[in-house]
């Protein structure tokens, strides 16, 4: 009998919730241990062992540890993960829009022998972008845009009135440097698409809060020397969490499933 692949994950969000959902029903995978804080009120089903500290989980040994947790937990835990020799595949990518971040986790990979695995998220057309980037890369803009509700807790709030606005309204125009630190729960996608096209200071963002639409929508718009593509996804939030897509959750179990698989097709 084949061994299943066991899986380690750090949070137990909306996020986590939507991947326990896609996982348990695959056979080559076992979904064994989570890293939740002391003072969560989430239920884990029966069957995940529960840390509270990341010792614990290191200590258990999975064969993956997948973070669903936020920027501070991929700088505060993946770095331990990988040194232990450790896997990881990361959901919070926009954490890495922080050099230190980004060069402590190459130096924990190379000391640990382990691979960091950063996932498209709630975007596409990432593959496209960074075969087109060997060729040259002109210009990479990004148009996020979401209901207002989406927004909320963030610092457009110091620019739109989010409860009363009634026409789409763009309150942010700059880099994916500024946007996946100063948005950390909408704007991981500009960082995935920085680290696959022209970088985080030269990858154009524009986020909009959209009284008119229900859909959390990603544009990109790419021209270089290959020639130019325009790709949109309109995703369905998580009922959990309006901030968070559907395809986001979905595109972890996907880099999971493949890993289990013997395949790569
Ligand atoms: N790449 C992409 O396309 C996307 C990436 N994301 C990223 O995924 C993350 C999770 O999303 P989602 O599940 O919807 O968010 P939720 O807010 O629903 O859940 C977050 C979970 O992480 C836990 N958590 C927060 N901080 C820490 C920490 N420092 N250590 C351990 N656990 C922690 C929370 O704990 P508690 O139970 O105590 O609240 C909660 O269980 C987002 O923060 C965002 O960074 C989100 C959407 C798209
Ligand atoms: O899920 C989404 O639509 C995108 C998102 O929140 C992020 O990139 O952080």
């Amino acid at each position: 009998m084949t061994q299943k692949m066991r899986i380690g994950i750090i949070g137990f969000g909306a996020m986590a919730q939507s991947l326990v959902q896609q996982l348990s029903k695959r056979d080559a995978i076992h979904i064994a241990d989570c890293l939740i804080r002391s003072t969560s009120t989430r239920p884990v089903p029966g069957g995940i062992v529960r840390h509270d500290d990341i010792s614990g989980l290191i200590a258990a040994a999975p064969d993956l540890v997948v973070e669903c947790a936020g920027h501070r937990s991929v700088a505060d835990h993946v770095p331990r993960l990988l040194r232990a020799g450790i896997d990881v595949t990361i959901v919070s990518i926009g954490a890495l829009a922080d050099a230190a971040i980004r060069e402590e986790l190459q130096r924990a990979a190379e000391e640990g022998g382990a691979r960091l695995v950063a996932v498209a998220g709630a975007i596409g057309g990432l593959d496209a972008l960074r075969a087109a980037a060997l060729a040259g890369l002109d210009a990479v803009t990004y148009t996020g845009r979401k209901p207002p509700g989406a927004w909320t807790g963030t610092p457009a709030e110091e620019v739109v009135a989010l409860d009363t606005l009634r026409e789409p309204a763009t309150f942010y125009e700059g880099s994916a440097a500024e946007a996946a630190r100063d948005y950390p729960k909408n704007a991981n996608v500009t960082a995935a698409v920085a680290l696959a096209g022209i970088g985080f200071d030269r990858t154009r963002v524009r986020l909009i809060a959209d009284p008119t639409t229900r859909t959390n929508s990603h544009q990109l718009e790419v021209q270089g020397a290959f020639g130019r593509f325009a790709i949109t996804i309109e995703n369905n939030p998580l009922p959990e969490n309006p901030k968070t897509s559907w395809l986001a959750a979905l595109s972890v179990a996907e880099a999971v499933i493949r890993r289990a698989g013997k395949l790569e097709l």
